[in-house]
């Protein structure tokens, strides 16, 4: 156990709605620094108790020029703090400070390169360029419309380019900064080291968010708060819920009780997979429930995709109560949920942030719940929790594995869901992802599998006329599954696996690639 709270370095960002909050606590966590996005109207005490060691202002689709539009709370500017403002963030600060902001029709969005005009340890040597009188220029990416064309007073001006004049601020002694562009997104080049200079050096912050410190502290956590009680996790063989395996494992050992559902809808021996890995290597205590029958009769004769949904969660969670009364003394529920369910959630709830689902595992809980909740990987991103994944020892394989959904094969198969489609389909599946792995392609996307469509085609096998089901084959590259891009997969590959898929499975006549984006399309067929 670590005898300091890696959480007491921390950082507080207040989310005015921008699609990049995420981006910026995900940054911050990478330099080593534990922070937590919460919303602008967070309220003065909540702030004094975070205790954070800095603020960051993020960016908003609102207008700061617009009456009602949303401001940092006054304590902000208050606690002796560095902050440091983003677009939105900066524009805010500027505006309560005495500044002026002006908006515009026209939006600046994409690449631009920013002349650094004054020394300011936010950007101390960092430089991607440097200009003809020796100024550091550097490579960064905007996305706003309004811009501050003021600052206010005590503040200089250190950065700018020719359609924005103040590309950068700083009041150097109360350590307040604003940049107008995303230092959170890739494109800009230094940013990483824009926080790395902010997080650590300005608001002194030292680096105790690292895989091994999180393991450490949360096996304590856990132990602390289970005692001696049972723990039962719903297994599924996905990376968050084998992570809490894992991990749980290690903290309460024999006091974990895993329930894996083989409910017919898995993909090809991943039921096996589970046992050997978690039962057989590790020693974890795993009950297998055997319900494919239950699952496929609960499916028969329905056709419609919210439906079949529906029924499949329902019969999970009857599963999952049966095997849980056949336990005893058993007071804790374990759970994969991690930081973008909460955070989707909560803004969700408070309509802050502009797309977003609800997450079942937090949102969808019924009330009268006998179970409290273990929830070790709240706070992590999936990054996060694969760098903790590897940290508790689970093979490569395991911890990046493309996410596999709960109801399976089940959404998979169009339409109707029978046992013969699951076992064509799995054969597909396997093919698909043996050649996807085989030609070095399988960590170059986010997500892979084969679709089961229940048409009938001709083909011709040899001599032989074949009349059988055509297989669709889909790939995705996405960060956030929000939104995906088709896989441009090279031919080799889909050549090879559809001649196997086609040669080997003898109710197969056809396979077809899927070219569609998510929007319109989705990444799953139903
Ligand atoms: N076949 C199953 N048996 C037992 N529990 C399951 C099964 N499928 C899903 N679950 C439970 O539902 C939760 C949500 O599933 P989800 O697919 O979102 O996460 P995951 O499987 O852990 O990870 P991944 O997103 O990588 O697939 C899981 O964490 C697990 O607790
Ligand atoms: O655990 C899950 N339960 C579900 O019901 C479910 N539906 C979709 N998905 C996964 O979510 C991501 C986005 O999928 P869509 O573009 O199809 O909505 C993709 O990664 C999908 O595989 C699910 N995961
Ligand atoms: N990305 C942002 O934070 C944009 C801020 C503000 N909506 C603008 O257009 O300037
Ligand atoms: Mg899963």
């Amino acid at each position: 156990m670590t005898d300091y709270d890696i959480h007491s370095h921390r950082l507080l960002i207040l989310d005015f709605g921008s699609q990049y909050t995420q981006l910026i606590a995900r940054r911050i966590r990478e330099v080593g620094v534990y922070c937590e996005i919460r919303a602008w109207d967070m309220s003065e005490q909540e702030i004094r108790d975070f205790n954070p060691k800095g603020i960051i202002l993020a960016g908003s689709p609102e207008s700061v020029t617009e009456q009602n539009s949303p401001r940092a709370p006054e304590v902000v500017y208050e606690l002796g703090l560095p902050v440091l403002g983003i677009c939105y963030g900066m524009q805010t600060m500027a505006a309560q400070m005495g500044g002026q902001v002006e908006g515009s029709e026209h939006r600046e969005f994409g690449y631009a390169q920013i002349t650094v005009n004054s020394e300011n340890p936010l950007l101390h040597d960092i430089k991607d360029h440097v200009d003809h009188d020796g100024n550091a220029l550097l490579d960064v990416w905007m996305s706003h419309g309004d811009k501050v064309i003021s600052v206010p007073e005590g503040f200089e001006i250190f950065a700018s380019t020719d359609s924005c004049p103040v590309a950068g601020m700083v009041h150097r002694e109360k350590q307040f900064f604003g940049v107008q562009f995303h230092p959170e997104v890739t494109h800009t080049k230094q940013g990483k080291r824009i926080f790395e200079h902010f997080v650590l050096e300005i608001c002194g912050c030292d680096p105790l968010w690292t895989p091994a410190n999180i393991v450490d502290d949360a096996i304590a956590r856990v132990k602390k708060q289970v005692g001696d009680d049972q723990v039962l996790l719903g297994l599924s063989g996905g990376v968050d819920s084998s992570v809490v395996a894992a991990l749980l494992h290690r903290a309460i050992g024999d006091q974990l009780t895993c329930v894996f559902v083989d409910n017919g809808l898995l993909r090809k021996n991943e039921g096996d997979q589970v046992m050997d890995m978690f039962a057989k290597n590790m020693g974890v205590k795993v009950i297998r429930s055997d319900s494919e029958e239950l699952f496929l009769s609960r499916l028969k004769g329905v056709e419609d995709p919210e439906q079949k949904r529906k029924i499949i969660g329902n019969t999970f969670i009857e599963v999952f109560d049966e095997e849980a009364a056949k336990l005893s003394n058993v007071k804790w529920l374990a759970q994969g949920t991690i930081y973008p369910d909460v955070i989707e959630s909560a803004a969700a709830k408070t309509g802050k942030a502009h797309v977003i689902k609800s997450h079942h595992n937090v949102g969808g809980l019924p009330d009268d719940m006998a179970l409290e909740l273990v929830e070790p990987l709240r706070e992590l991103f999936k990054d996060e929790v694969r760098a903790i994944g590897l940290e508790l020892g689970l093979p490569h394989e395991m911890v990046f594995r493309h996410p596999f959904p709960g109801p399976g094969l089940g959404v998979r198969i169009l339409g109707e869901v029978k046992k013969e489609y699951a076992n064509i389909l799995r054969e597909a599946d396997a093919i698909f992802i043996e050649e996807l792995r085989n030609f070095g392609w399988y960590d170059k996307t986010s997500q892979a599998f084969a679709v089961f469509v229940p048409v009938k085609s001709v083909g011709v096998v040899g001599d032989g006329r074949r009349y059988a089901w055509v297989i669709a084959i889909r790939a995705v590259e996405t960060v956030d599954f929000m939104t995906a891009r088709w896989a441009h997969l090279p031919y080799e590959l889909l050549e090879k696996v559809s001649s196997r898929i086609i040669n080997e499975i003898e109710d197969v006549s056809r396979v077809t690639y899927d070219i569609s984006s998510k929007p319109p399309a989705t990444i799953e067929w139903e």
